[in-house]
């Protein structure tokens, strides 16, 4: 990570603390309300830059025997990481670069809790962080920190998505007028 990274104030857009973070797309994998394979994840605004993010990890999320697969976790933080670059900025932003640490196993049937940040940003580039908890399920222990991430997410301009709109499933929706469709 830069040392000359800033910690900019949240834009006016961002849900105030203890608020839903909106979904970003309804289509999204990983927060859509329109995406019924998808992990209909939700978020809540934090104190400051951050955002609490729930998954319930279902059975079909199964990689090892009755554990949740590895790029399902990492889907999730992705969208935990994306989601809380919206406290500081207004408009889309895409990843560039996310690393996972797994820390223990995650059973099916928990419900994860997720804790992401804003690091940091320079120019288009915003870091972010965030820890994972199980508080509901077999082995929940909101003190036990079962995965964490950091990620790098570029901001980008409407025109980063015109050569993929057309393979859009689905109606794009603009719920917030920013989209990033
Ligand atoms: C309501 C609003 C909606 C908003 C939705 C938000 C929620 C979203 C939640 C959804 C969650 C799911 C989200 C998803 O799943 S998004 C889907 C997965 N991600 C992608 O598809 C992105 C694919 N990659 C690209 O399009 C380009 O590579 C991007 C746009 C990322 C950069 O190409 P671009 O040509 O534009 O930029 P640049 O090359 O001039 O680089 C610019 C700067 O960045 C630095 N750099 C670049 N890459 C890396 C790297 N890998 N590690 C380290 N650094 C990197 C680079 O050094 C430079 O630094 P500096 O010279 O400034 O120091």
């Amino acid at each position: 990570m830069p040392d000359d990274l800033t910690l900019p104030e949240p834009v006016g857009s961002f849900p105030a603390a203890g608020q839903p973070v909106p979904q970003h797309w309804s289509r999204c994998f990983g927060c859509g309300d329109q995406s019924p394979a998808g992990m209909s994840m939700s978020f809540t605004a934090g104190e400051g830059l951050d955002v609490w993010g729930r998954l319930e990890v279902a059975p079909r999320y199964q990689g090892g025997p009755g554990v949740i697969h590895g790029g399902i976790l990492s889907t999730a933080f992705d969208e935990a990481l994306g989601m809380v670059c919206r406290s500081i900025v207004d408009g889309p932003v895409v990843t560039g670069h996310l690393e996972i640490d797994f820390a223990r196993p995650i059973p099916l049937g928990s419900v994860l809790e997720f804790h992401a940040r804003i690091d940091g940003s320079i120019r288009r580039k915003v870091y972010a962080s965030a820890e994972a908890r199980i508080v509901e399920g077999p082995t929940a222990d909101p003190d036990v920190v079962v995965a964490t991430s950091r990620g790098l997410f570029l901001t980008v301009t409407a025109e980063h998505f015109e050569k993929t709109k057309d393979f859009v499933d689905g109606v794009p929706e603009r719920p917030f007028g920013t989209s990033s469709i």
